[in-house]
């Protein structure tokens, strides 16, 4: 029986933790794979950094020497970033070897062309760990519902912004500290801006329409707000009225199956939501498909153990494959759908605005919403010494519609502030 050999690219978070659960794990994975594994070696930038737990003999700088040698059969890449990433794996699949990462930004970015490279060296490329961290999503979409037609894919896809968003709700925490907390639990990507202006939940997007719908969805498709914007009243505002704010992945398929929309963006949740249930760092996405109905996959989305448990996962996929002499499903046979703009997308909208008290401000308000062809569902009105705030809620109605309409407001003498407007979602 051959050992197999892996060269891991990375030991941070999520590579310290691989490092440690394979050494755990090594009985259960010899079992699975039906052969044992073993490390070739592990490329980091800084050889003298103290890692517990991780054998220092096999810590090497010269990641590129690493991903040459010819014994190596699988490289696991967990160094993050682009261009370095993609260098590396384009070289290990140049060698022979599989790639198991947990890169997302690259696999939105550059997965179509990585899977070609695999697929013209004869070798896998699997990434389960860049979308929802342990949670099982990619291959279930992939393989389980590949009979099924999923309509919509829609969830909670980033631990760190949902683990601000919740201590910020349920304790009042402050967003800097939060971000601070998140950042020194593992949570947050290298530079955090990647998880707070949704950079990091629409690279996941891009990855899950493509999948789900069976398509390709460059990142630039992917509509994207962060949670940045998001203020302390936001949050309390959303609780008046029974709801709680997430930042949301939605990607969806036209009825006529013809075209698909990516966006990632804050939310309003109903509280009888499960998804306004997801507390900490967990990620919950809801899978809706035309046989199967409603799916639910739930679970720790960040940090080192639960994203080492993905990356595992992959791991004994691509060993058994490669002693089978196989490679797996990769991403040749799609259907290129049209990916339609942010503007089309039909949603409910909360708004709050400061009207100037005079008479007939209301009616105004009325009028342009009218003008816009975009519907009041509730509305509600707290009286101030000069003025009052007007609480609204919307029908659903055209991102393009309702755009057109808050432009209009901001510009009306009346209206003194559009203090807040967002997007409902679950209702
Ligand atoms: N943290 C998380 O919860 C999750 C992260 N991911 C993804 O996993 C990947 C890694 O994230 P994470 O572990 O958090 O990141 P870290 O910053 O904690 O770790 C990165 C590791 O890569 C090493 N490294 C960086 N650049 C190079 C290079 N050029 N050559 C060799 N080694 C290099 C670093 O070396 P050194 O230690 O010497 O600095 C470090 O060990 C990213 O793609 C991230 O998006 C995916 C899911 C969850
Ligand atoms: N920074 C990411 C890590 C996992 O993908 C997140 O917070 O979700």
């Amino acid at each position: 029986m051959r050992t197999l050999k892996v060269a891991l690219l990375g030991c941070g978070v999520v590579g310290s933790d691989v490092a440690r659960y394979m050494a755990r794990h090594a009985a259960d994975l010899t079992a699975r794979i039906g052969a044992p594994v073993e490390f070739a070696g592990i490329a980091v930038r800084q050889a003298d950094l103290p890692r517990p737990g991780v054998p220092e003999h096999l810590i090497t700088t010269d990641a590129d020497e690493l991903v040459k040698r010819a014994d190596v059969d699988v490289v696991i890449e967990a160094i993050g970033g682009t261009d370095r990433a993609r260098d590396l794996i384009t070289t290990a699949f140049e060698h022979g070897a599989s790639v198991v990462s947990a890169n997302k930004a690259l696999i939105a970015a550059e997965g179509a062309a990585l899977h070609a490279t695999a697929a013209a060296y004869g070798v896998d490329l699997y990434y389960e760990a860049a979308v929802a961290g342990a949670v099982p999503l990619l291959r279930p979409l992939r393989e389980s519902l590949a009979g099924d037609r999923v309509t919509r894919v829609l969830g909670i896809v980033n631990g760190t912004t949902n683990f601000i968003l919740d201590r910020m709700d349920s304790l009042g925490a402050d967003y800097a500290q939060a971000l601070k907390e998140a950042a020194t639990l593992g949570y947050a990507e290298a530079d955090p801006t990647a998880d707070v202006e949704g950079f990091d939940a629409a690279a996941k997007a891009a990855i899950l329409a493509g999948i789900a719908f069976n398509t390709r969805v460059r990142l630039d498709e992917v509509y994207r707000e962060g949670i940045t914007a998001v203020t302390a009243a936001d949050i309390e505002n959303a609780k008046a009225v029974g709801c709680v704010i997430k930042l949301l992945a939605v990607c969806e398929r036209s009825a006529d199956g013809s075209s698909v929309t990516a966006r990632v963006h804050p939310a309003m949740v109903p509280l009888s939501h499960p998804l306004a249930a997801v507390r900490g760092a967990f990620n919950a996405v809801f899978v809706e498909a035309e046989a199967a109905g409603q799916l639910m996959f739930y679970g720790p989305g960040a940090g080192g153990a639960p994203t080492a448990s993905a990356v595992l996962g992959d791991l004994v996929a691509v060993c058994r494959n490669r002693l089978a002499g196989i490679t797996g499903p990769g991403d040749a046979a799609y259907q290129q759908l049209t990916v339609s703009p942010m503007a089309e997308v039909t949603t409910r909208h909360h708004l709050i605005l400061e009207v100037a008290g005079q008479p007939g401000a209301l009616a105004e308000v009325a009028t342009v919403f009218g003008r816009h062809g975009v519907s009041i569902e509730t509305f509600s009105q707290r009286q101030r010494d000069d003025g009052c705030a007007l609480a609204m809620s919307t029908y659903p109605t055209t991102d393009a519609a309702l755009s057109a309409a808050v432009v209009a407001l901001r510009d009306m003498d009346h209206v003194r502030r559009v203090t807040s407007v967002i997007r409902v979602e679950g209702t």
